[in-house]
């Protein structure tokens, strides 16, 4: 017997357990179906009809075909399989070699089936009836030889025919139903099943299933079985001996014994009628059972599909013995003879695939409750001792691998968090690069389409341009030029650092800026060069005032009696002088006078040159004053030694009414040197102002010092008049400029905007050109005076459009000097532009006298009161510094400016000193700041004040 251990008796096997017994089968042992081949002699038959023999047993497991192979045949010459026996082979070799071994395996509790497959008349009958005898020997043998066992053998039979199962033991019966059960499979139903006594009750019980099978005549065999045939022996064994060492376990398995019909050839077996009938059934089920062969085989191979087992109340039945829980062993009979060639190869192809078939046979073990319970309890103490130890193992494992896992976990959250931080870091980035992506191509887009739209408005005035002398390619190079500037500074420096202001504005002004006309442009040259002439009259003016102050103070040394008529007219002397000054700001000439309408006659011609017409109006006034000239030698010489070119600038010659101031000085002979020189093309007055010559007075000193004093009292009358008429030339000359842009851009001229349009629009006009205004004053470091003085004279009123369009051009003028790095680019000389280095200079000078002011001029509850307002804390250091250097510094904050205005103001005093300036002190003035030492011996920051009016 065999030992089945607890761990394989864990399935459920076929059979009916008793009601105090459980039925057991071990594991399963998995093993091909046994397949051998055997040949059956020709037969008399065969022989007389002249068939041979066209196979031959090459070996013992190999047979071939011996006739005619044609070189194309498509199925194989020799086939193996685990036994081949020849013709002369016995049953009882074919049993012993081919059936035994499975055919016993009964004895120990594996199901088995030992069944024939053959065409017709091929000895399935033959070989199975010897096959069958010779097991139930052996069986019985068996049995006798273990008789420490006690064996119970049941025999049943069933034949299919016709696709009916009838029982061969009880053939009134009738036809046989089939049950599947889940358990135990196909059951038959109703099937008797007889104890087996013995040996020769065996064979009764086969003989009796003889003679109820259904055979019948052909023309192949004269006893042909005419179904398939099934004896089927349950053997079970239990020890004889039952005792706690060894319990009770019982063996129970099934032996099949199938005798299938042969399949035929209606040809060749010339069937007909009811053979012919049953020959379609046993060629179906025989098709079904190959079928079934077949998709095992397949399914052995990996292929899987439906295994066909239903189709056929034979493959039902044998369902175990085909790749299920059994043992199998398939003879296949064949007839070596060369009329069933054909057929004789199915058989081979069908012993081919069966023997690819596995089969997993149990050994089916019987136990009782009691030792049912007990085995069960031992397999429950063994799986539990697996558990503990699997649990055991799985929780180390497990804890160790949780372990593994949470540092995993961290260490992954640790990546994610920095990838995170990257992320975001590189998101942040991004979105800086594509706002600034962003900006720039803005900036871009705005800048070419300026681009775009000056130069559609440059090429509709190119003719204009070369007909004022200027080429189109010029023109354009220098707008080009000029723009690039803008875009690049305005990239690289202002907006760059925060600044609102879109370079779009600057750029309109710029453009509109370069439109004007080279008309426009030459008078602005000549505007200019009055401007610089007009400030060295006024030079030569407080020279001669500082004169005059000498010779007063050396009457006042020299006569300490010197009458207050006398002193009051060098007070006179010395007002006169300084509201020169005042007329060259503030002057301006009667509209009716002949001079101005000289110049309107003159100004409606615009082909005629500026110089043209200041020499008209010279000679006009020359030929009207005639009698003044030559009058006065020394005054002419003071003239033309206070730098007034005539031929130049067509000024006309003042009348001297009085002693000239020549023989002042000579008389008085206070001056050592009154040295005049000729410095090549620009005559400049040098007069020495630290005479050594001692003065020496006689009693005539008195009235010729008044007569003097007279002389050059109408000397500076006759300035005055001459620096009014130069200003106004002045003035008419801007107006010009502004008319001739006004008529070639009439829709973009501010000034004619603010004279014509209504008040609202002009607000916003002036101030956005304000805010510009801002603007460049920071970018050109201006004078924080002029800033100052700027911002309280002009509001909004439409009359200062003339003034606010005159300085944004000043201004611009001096941006792109200081962005060019070269002065003159409209032919101005080089000493008239102002160094951004300088500018800045004297930014820095105005700040620390600033600072003095607040010094000198606050009482300490005032300055106190200012830093509050500044946000300057009362405990800094340098508070008067930060101050100062606060002022003036945000173009773009109105409330800023307002307050550096109001400081500057009150600091300086601009209003308390000389009362409120007036517009007219702005007007026209191109001229670029200026670091020149005082006039009239103000401190620099007025000086700065009066140099830019
Ligand atoms: N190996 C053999 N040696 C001698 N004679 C044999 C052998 N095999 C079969 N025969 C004889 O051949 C004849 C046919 O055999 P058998 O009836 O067994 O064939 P079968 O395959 O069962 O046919 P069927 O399918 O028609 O029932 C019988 O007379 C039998 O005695």
């Amino acid at each position: 017997m065999s030992v089945i251990s607890l761990p394989d008796c864990l399935e459920r096997g076929a059979g009916v357990p008793s009601e105090m017994e459980g039925r057991w089968h071990s594991r399963a042992t998995e093993e091909k179906i046994f397949v051998t081949v055997r040949v059956r002699p020709l037969s008399a038959k065969e022989l007389s009809k002249n068939d041979f023999s066209v196979w031959e047993c090459l070996d013992d497991s190999t047979i071939s075909y011996t006739y005619n192979m044609s070189d194309r045949a498509s199925f194989p010459q020799s086939y193996s399989f685990d036994k081949v026996f020849g013709a002369g082979t016995t049953t009882h070799e074919v049993y012993e070699q081919g059936a035994k071994d499975v055919a016993l395996s009964a004895l120990s509790g594996k199901n088995a089936t030992i069944f024939a497959y053959g065409q017709t008349s091929s000895g399935k009958t033959y070989t199975m009836h010897g096959v069958t005898e010779s097991a139930a020997n052996d069986i019985f043998a068996h049995i006798e030889q273990n008789d420490d066992r006690i064996y119970l053998l049941k025999f049943s039979a069933l034949e299919i025919y016709n696709e009916v199962a009838s029982d061969l033991l009880n053939p009134e019966s009738g036809p046989l139903r089939l049950m599947d059960d889940p358990e135990r499979g196909t059951i038959i139903e109703r099937l008797e099943e007889k104890v087996v006594e013995d040996k020769e009750h065996l064979h009764s019980l086969l003989d009796l299933c003889e003679t109820h099978r259904q055979v019948g005549e052909t023309a192949l065999n004269d006893i042909s079985s005419r179904s398939h045939q099934i004896i089927r022996l349950s053997i079970e064994s239990s020890p004889r001996v039952v005792s706690d060492e060894r319990p009770m376990k019982s063996l129970i398995a099934v032996l099949n014994f199938v005798d299938l019909a042969g399949s035929e050839r209606a040809s060749l077996s010339h069937s007909e009628g009811m053979r012919l009938k049953e020959g379609c059934y046993i060629n179906r089920s025989l098709l079904t059972l190959s079928s079934v062969i077949r998709k095992l085989s397949e399914a052995n191979k990996g292929r899987t599909g439906h295994v066909p087992y239903r189709d056929s109340k034979l493959t039902r039945i044998l369902q175990n013995s085909l790749g299920g829980n059994a043992r199998t062993a398939i003879i296949c009979t064949m007839s070596s003879s060369n009329r069933h060639v054909e057929q004789t190869r199915n058989t081979l192809f069908f012993a081919s695939c069966a023997k690819e078939v596995t089969n997993r046979a149990h050994i089916n073990m019987v136990i009782s409750d009691k030792e049912l319970i007990k085995q069960l309890k031992k397999e429950v103490a063994l799986l539990e001792a697996k558990l503990r130890l699997s649990t055991f193992s799985f929780r180390s494992s497990s804890e160790a691998q949780l372990q593994e896992k949470d540092m995993q976990i961290q260490k992954m959250q640790e990546e994610m968090r920095l990838a995170f931080q990257q992320r975001d870091l590189a998101q942040a980035q991004l979105d800086t690069v594509l706002k600034q992506m962003e900006e720039v191509e803005q900036t871009r887009a705005i800048v070419l389409s300026k681009i775009n739209a000056a130069e559609n408005s440059l090429s509709s005035s190119s003719d204009d341009h070369a007909s004022h002398g200027l080429s189109s390619s010029d023109e354009t190079s220098e707008q080009e030029r000029s723009i690039s500037l803008k875009f690049e500074n305005g990239i690289n420096s202002k907006w760059s650092n925060g600044n609102t202001h879109q370079p779009h504005e600057i750029i309109k002004t710029e453009v509109s800026e370069k439109q004007g006309t080279s008309a426009s442009a030459v008078l602005l040259q000549e505007i200019f060069k009055l401007e610089h002439l007009q400030k060295e009259l006024a030079q030569d003016a407080n020279r001669a005032l500082e004169a005059v102050q000498k010779e007063v103070e050396c009457l006042r040394l020299a006569q300490s009696g010197l009458n207050e008529e006398a002193a009051e007219n060098v007070a006179k002397l010395q007002a006169e002088i300084n509201e020169i000054y005042e007329t060259r700001v503030t002057g301006t000439l009667d509209a009716d006078s002949p001079v101005t309408k000289a110049l309107i006659v003159e100004e409606s011609r615009k082909s005629i040159s500026l110089k043209d017409q200041i020499q008209k109006i010279v000679a006009k006034d020359k030929a009207k004053n005639g009698e003044f000239e030559g009058n006065n030698v020394d005054l002419e010489e003071m003239l033309q030694n206070m730098h007034i070119s005539v031929e130049e600038l067509g000024l006309p010659m003042l009348p001297a009414t009085s002693t000239p101031l020549s023989k002042l000085q000579q008389d008085l002979g206070c001056f050592s040197s009154a040295r005049s020189s000729v410095d090549g093309n620009h005559q400049t007055l040098r007069l020495s102002s630290t005479s050594k010559r001692s003065l020496t007075f006689d009693g005539n000193t008195h009235p010729q010092a008044e007569e003097n004093i007279k002389s050059v009292h109408a000397y500076v009358t006759d300035l005055k008049e001459r620096v009014g008429k130069l200003q106004y030339q002045k003035q008419l000359l801007a107006s010009r400029v502004l008319e001739l842009e006004r008529n070639e851009n009439p829709e973009e001229d501010p000034v004619n905007l603010s004279l014509t349009s209504s008040p609202g629009r002009w607000a916003s006009e002036f101030f956005m050109k304000r805010k510009q205004i801002f603007e460049l004053w920071d970018l050109c470091h201006v004078s924080l005076l002029h800033r100052t003085q700027f911002y309280l004279l002009f509001r909004g009123d439409p009359a200062d459009a003339m003034y606010v369009e005159v300085e944004l051009r000043r201004l611009l003028w001096l941006r792109n000097n200081h962005q060019n790095g070269k002065p003159g680019t409209r032919g101005l000389r080089d000493e008239q532009v102002a160094s951004p280095g300088s500018s800045m200079r004297t930014l820095k000078r105005e700040r620390e006298s600033l600072v003095r002011y607040m010094k000198t001029g606050l009482t300490a509850s005032e300055r106190e009161s200012i830093y509050k307002e500044w946000g300057i804390p009362l405990y800094m250091k340098q508070r008067k510094l930060k101050v100062a250097y606060l002022i003036w510094t945000n173009p773009y904050d109105e409330d800023h400016i307002k307050m550096s205005a109001e400081l500057v103001s009150r600091l300086v005093g601009l209003w308390n000193r000389h009362g409120p300036a007036s517009k007219e002190m702005f007007q026209l003035s191109f001229s670029p700041p200026s670091n020149e030492k005082t006039w009239f011996g103000w401190n620099q920051l007025s000086n700065l004040f009066i140099f830019r009016n």
